[in-house]
């Protein structure tokens, strides 16, 4: 049958294989091969090396091959989704998205391997030829009864994990997924009536796994194309589902389903009729998982049934059971632990953590992936969402725990809390240029005003800010509005237990607050009058009051409006700190290179070389904190005296200026971008500069170069903006762009709370 695909979706997939160019994957050379010497490392004579070794020890493949991180995409091709025997060549698009998802959610590379091979035989032999290559192989899309026979041969022979995904990975997400409906539902796994419509790979090995949890064969009734798998049955039998007969005068899926608390598709779209749902029992779970097409589109079962909860295995519909939550994960874990296999344990640990993952509060990143329309755990979020961040953080790491307590890890993992931090590299870019920060808010966590508390945005970081124990939020903003949004995008955070708020409308303290505004402003035009209404309208105008009143350590603006203006209330109201000039902003880009500061992005417009010695020095003492040693250069068109205009002059004053103040702090210019950024660059200029290694600092000439420069390499360059941090306030005070993300939010949170620490 033509799946149901709309005509928009059609032709968006084919153009999305077509261009720019075939396909959907290429192979990337991780080493530099730029001269003789590289091509004598990386191939003959070199090479010779590295092949004695492994040839004397093989172990050493894991640390000198990329086959650690390296799995096979094996298909044959005869069970593709719910397409059925289409072939090898026609699976190859199905086997390039797998190897997609395996690389964006876990950084596994995988090869696809399409095989003209249908015999049981001609299967294992071709697979387990692949040992060599390979730290695992995912086994995909290939029919049953075949598929059980080829997998357990090839778990015997090898000694690799062999995980055929179909089976495995999709009964680890119905499991999950089964676990917290019951929970919902209040039923236990050993009473309900499960039937499938289905009894290949999948059907099949999510029942067993469903029996290993307490599932009861007799409460179990499974159909196929021939109707209900019964004692005595003869057509279309195998043992495998011969396991699952039902001594049973019933021969539909019709007389089968009556009274089922859960109904299982994996079989092929449309066999659930609306009629037969109406004879499930109360408040049944509906999983129609075939795809593309489900065994019942969700809202002719939803007619059919409004108390169901209904899953489908696509990604345009809630509650999606698919295998994609699962098998980056487990192979992360697995391979992270050297596992020879990926046994029970192994599967139940990621069982358990998908399903408690659901339960926990939807992330800021998981809510942008939806366009805001937050999952929340629920009937219609059974499961987390595939970008659900926090999926690799739980599962490879319950996996990887599993595989050392049962004994079939080569090499455990010595250092937990090393491979937990670890994993934040596929979750944040931020994750470890942040963590140190973190790290040290947490140790001693401040009052943060957000001045902007009814922003979305705000509400999601705060619960971060919550949960990680790095603050305690004061928002600005109507407590009726806060309480319907909280509810709204499923945040747990409650005010008073977790958060303090600040109504502008009404709030006890509003005398207090203009009086103390017309004290430090009185003589800057902030007559008593403009006070009563700038306290009652601007959130800004509160936050930096509390700042300065002790009601708040640190204040955070700017999510809405000008910077300018923001910067204008906090200049009057919290001033600079003392012997600093002026305030100046900072912004970090995190590169797939590291992490680099440009200055002054935002506030003076042409700097003195005085200034900037002063901003790069106030830069410094905030680099430091992240753990990282600041590297200051000078930017300019010239390359140390090259030209000998007023400009140039400038920032060669400004180095001067600043490496006699702090003879310490590495600084040179004036020099050019790429002297900065390349030190063999450097080195072939000016010889022996006080600047060593690439420049994390960017002083840039005016606030035109260094805005323009921020901005092109966030939108050139694979980076992740952190900022802008002011620089030189009085108290810690910044404000953020219009652009800035929930993460964003609370990473600036826990850069102020620190700053806040240090004076
Ligand atoms: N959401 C998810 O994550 C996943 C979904 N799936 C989906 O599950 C389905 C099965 O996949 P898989 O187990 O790998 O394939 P198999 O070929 O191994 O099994 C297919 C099963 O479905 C049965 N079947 C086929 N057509 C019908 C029909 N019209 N009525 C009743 N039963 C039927 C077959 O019956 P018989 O045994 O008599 O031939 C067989 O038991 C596919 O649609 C696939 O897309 C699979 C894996 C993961
Ligand atoms: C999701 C998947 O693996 C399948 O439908 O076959
Ligand atoms: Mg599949």
């Amino acid at each position: 049958m033509a799946s149901y695909i709309s005509d928009d979706l059609r032709s968006g997939a084919l153009v999305y294989h077509r261009l720019p160019r075939p396909g959907k994957l290429e192979i990337q050379a991780t080493k530099p091969l730029a001269n003789q010497r590289d091509l004598a490392l990386a191939y003959t004579p070199g090479v010779a090396a590295v092949c004695e070794a492994i040839a004397a020890d093989p172990a050493l493949a894991a640390e000198l091959t990329c086959k650690q991180n390296l799995v096979a995409v094996v298909s044959n091709g005869t069970a593709v989704l719910g397409l059925g025997n289409i072939g090898p060549l026609a699976s190859k698009p199905v086997m390039e998205g797998k190897a997609v998802l395996f690389k964006k959610f876990a950084g596994i590379d995988v090869f696809d391997i399409e095989i003209d091979a249908n015999e049981v035989d001609h299967v294992v032999t071709v697979v387990a030829a692949l040992e060599p290559t390979f730290g695992g192989i995912n086994l995909e899309d290939i029919k049953a009864p075949e598929c059980f026979e080829i997998e357990t041969r090839l778990r015997e022979k090898m000694g690799i994990p062999v995980f055929h995904d179909d089976q495995h990975g999709t009964a680890i997400i119905v499991a999950a997924a089964i676990v917290n409906a019951l929970f919902l539902g209040s039923k236990k796994i050993d009473e309900v009536k499960i039937v499938t419509s289905g009894a290949g790979a999948a059907a099949i090995a999510t029942l067993n796994l469903l029996v290993s949890m307490g599932a009861k064969r007799e409460n179990i009734w499974v159909t196929d194309i021939e109707g209900v798998v019964y004692e005595g049955r003869e057509k279309l039998m195998d043992p495998y589902k011969g396991a699952f007969a039902q001594k049973t005068e019933a021969r539909t899926l019709a007389e089968a389903i009556v009274g089922a608390d859960i109904f299982i598709g994996l079989s092929a779209g449309g066999v659930l009729k609306p009629e037969m749902l109406k004879a499930m029992g109360e408040r049944p779970l509906i999983m129609a998982l075939a795809n593309p097409t489900p065994e019942i589109m969700p809202d002719i079962a939803r007619e059919a049934r409004p108390d169901a909860m209904i899953c489908t295995g696509r990604s345009d519909f809630p509650n999606q059971v698919n295998n994609v939550l699962c098998f980056p994960f487990i192979f992360r874990g697995a391979l992270d632990a050297g596992a020879t296999q990926i046994n029970e344990e192994m599967k139940i640990a990621a069982v358990n953590a998908i399903a408690e993952l659901a339960r926990e509060t939807p992330s800021d990143v998981v809510a942008r992936a939806y366009g805001g329309d937050t999952p929340v755990f629920g009937p219609n979020s059974l499961i987390p969402s595939p970008f659900d961040p926090r999926l690799i953080q739980r599962v490879a790491p319950a996996v990887a725990r599993a595989a050392m307590e049962s004994g079939v890890s080569q090499r455990p993992i010595a250092d937990f809390d090393a491979y937990l931090e670890s994993l934040d590299r596929f979750v944040f870019r931020s994750g470890l240029v942040m963590k140190p920060i973190f790290t040290s808010a947490r140790q001693a966590p401040k009052r943060v005003i957000y001045a902007e508390g009814e922003d979305e945005r705000i509400l999601r970081a705060a619960q971060v800010v919550v949960e990680e124990g790095i603050a305690r939020p004061i928002l600005i903003g109507r407590p009726a509005v806060v309480d319907t949004r909280l509810e709204r995008f499923g945040l747990s955070i409650r005010p008073n237990r977790d958060f303090d708020l600040i109504n502008p409308d009404d709030d006890p303290r509003y005398r207090d607050y203009v009086q103390t505004y017309v004290d430090v402003a009185g003589r800057q035009g902030v007559t008593p009058e403009i006070a009563r209404t700038l306290v009652r309208t601007t959130p800004t105008v509160i936050a930096a009051l509390a700042v300065i009143r002790g009601d708040a350590d640190v204040m955070l603006c700017g999510v809405e409006g000008r910077f300018i203006r923001h910067l204008r209330h906090i200049r009057t109201i919290i001033g600079k700190a003392p012997g600093v000039q002026d305030v100046a902003a900072l912004s970090m880009l995190l590169t797939p290179k590291g992490a680099f500061f440009l200055c002054d992005t935002q506030v003076t417009m042409d700097p003195s070389a005085e200034d900037l010695a002063e901003i790069a020095t106030l830069a410094a003492a905030h680099v430091r904190r992240f753990g990282i040693e600041p590297r200051v250069a000078m930017l300019s068109h010239s390359d140390f005296g090259a030209r000998d205009d007023e400009r140039a002059r400038k920032m060669r004053r400004a180095a001067q200026i600043l490496a006699d103040r702090d003879p310490n702090l590495m600084v040179d210019g004036e020099m050019e971008g790429d002297s900065a950024l390349v030190p063999e660059m450097r080195e072939r200029v000016l010889p022996g500069s006080r600047l060593q290694g690439v420049a994390n600092i960017l002083v840039m000439p005016n606030l035109e170069a260094a805005n323009i420069a921020y901005q092109m390499v966030k939108v050139f360059g694979d980076s992740l903006p952190v900022g802008p941090i002011l620089l030189g306030s009085g108290r810690p005070a910044h404000i953020l762009t219009p652009s800035v993300t929930a993460r964003g939010v609370v990473n600036m949170t826990a850069i102020a709370v620190v700053e806040a620490q240090n004076i």
